[in-house]
């Protein structure tokens, strides 16, 4: 069954969030000043079961979910998470299942991810430089451990992809050598335009690094040519290096947004459904889910409902609705991104 919402947009892709605590502090996600030793995260108790994640994709799937992506916070703080992927690649109507994560624990869970029947894995990794990633992602942990991650999570077969979300003065530098290195290992990269996401990151405008500048650049690298997309509703536009396999994207959600064609919805890691990433209220499935009167054609019915009446671009009116609107927004290690 497929379902539309008001603009015309089918539902197809689900990202789910496993875990809001995250062992990194970006300062573009989690500045370390308000996510501090202070601040509450969710209870276990409040995280959605494995149950209840098997449960939502199936309904979800019968309303014409193909993709599914597990997120957080940092999904690989998840305990047991292989045991999830392997659960849910078993639901039919789940045609892809990918995964984005920090990297940090990737290194030590590479192999038992593949074995869980995981195909390919995105990776944010915003510099390769040492000072610069501890600038913006924080101290925690060293990118070369990143990196080791990445190799292994090669090594066993995982197909790659990079994030990197690129802020204008901070590491427009690194665009060159991402690019470089990237190319190099074989690996997919996607530069992010930095986002207006959630309330404390601080964004301006002149912060963000315009994805066709770095199109420009690296033009100037290598000729690339334009790749049609697979399916309509696709993030990145995506171009190829001429003469190669080798692909790179651009997610342009500020100077070129695709709420058009946006098919996505997310759940929270306490199940609330949100249908744009920069909403303010979400949709307490979890409650749905551990009413015992209801089953799952219940939950389909109320999940359609609220596809149905769905009209959210934000992107679209970024300009005049964070203007008008003091509503607070999620925040993005909520949500997943
Ligand atoms: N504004 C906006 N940004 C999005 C949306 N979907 C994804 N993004 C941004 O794109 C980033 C990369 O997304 P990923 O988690 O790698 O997922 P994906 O692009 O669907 O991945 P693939 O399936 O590999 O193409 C997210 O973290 C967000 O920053 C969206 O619907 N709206
Ligand atoms: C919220 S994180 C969750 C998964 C995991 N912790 C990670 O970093 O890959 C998902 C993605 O959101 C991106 N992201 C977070 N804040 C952002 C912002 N303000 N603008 C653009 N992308 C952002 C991150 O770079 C990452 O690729
Ligand atoms: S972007 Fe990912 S790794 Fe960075 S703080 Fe947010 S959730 Fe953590
Ligand atoms: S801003 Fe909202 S509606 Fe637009 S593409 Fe992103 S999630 Fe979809």
């Amino acid at each position: 069954m497929k379902i539309v919402d008001r603009m015309n947009r089918s539902l197809r892709d689900l990202r789910i969030s496993v875990m809001d605590r995250c062992n990194l502090r970006c300062t573009y996600c989690m500045p370390k000043e308000i996510f501090g030793p202070n601040y509450t995260f969710l209870p276990n108790d409040k995280l959605l079961t494995f149950e209840e994640i098997e449960r939502i994709v199936s309904i979800f799937t019968s309303l014409g979910v193909e993709k599914i992506r597990l997120t957080g916070g940092e999904p690989l703080l998840r305990k047991e998470l292989p045991t999830l992927i392997q659960r849910l690649l078993n639901i039919s109507g789940v045609k892809d299942l990918s995964l984005t994560t920090n990297g940090v624990h990737l290194g030590m869970l590479a192999k038992q991810l593949k074995e869980s029947g995981l195909q390919r894995i995105n990776i944010s990794l915003d510099s390769l430089n040492p000072d610069i990633y501890g600038k913006m992602n924080g101290k925690n942990f060293p990118v070369s451990r990143v990196l080791h991650s990445i190799e292994e999570a090669a090594s066993v077969g995982l197909k790659i992809k990079i994030n990197m979300v690129v802020q204008n003065g901070i590491n427009d530098l690194e665009i060159i050598p991402m690019a470089k290195y990237c190319l190099d290992k074989g690996y997919t990269l996607r530069f992010i335009e930095f986002m207006d996401v959630g309330n404390t990151n601080g964004w301006k405008f002149d912060q963000v690094y315009p994805n066709k500048k770095i199109l420009e650049t690296l033009q100037q690298l290598m000729p690339l040519e334009p790749v049609e997309p697979d399916y309509r509703g696709e993030v990145a536009k995506r171009y190829r290096y001429k003469g190669t396999n080798q692909e790179v994207g651009f997610i342009s959600s500020v100077t070129h947004a695709f709420c058009t064609d946006c098919n996505r919805a997310r759940i929270s890691a306490d199940g609330k459904l949100f249908t744009c990433l920069f909403a303010s209220n979400g949709f307490d499935i979890q409650s749905l889910l551990r009413d015992e009167k209801l089953n799952d054609e219940d939950i389909k019915s109320e999940l359609y409902n609220i596809w149905n009446n769905r009209t959210d671009r934000y992107s679209e009116i970024r300009n005049e609705v964070s203007k008008l609107s003091n509503k607070k927004k999620i925040e993005m290690s909520y949500i997943g991104g």
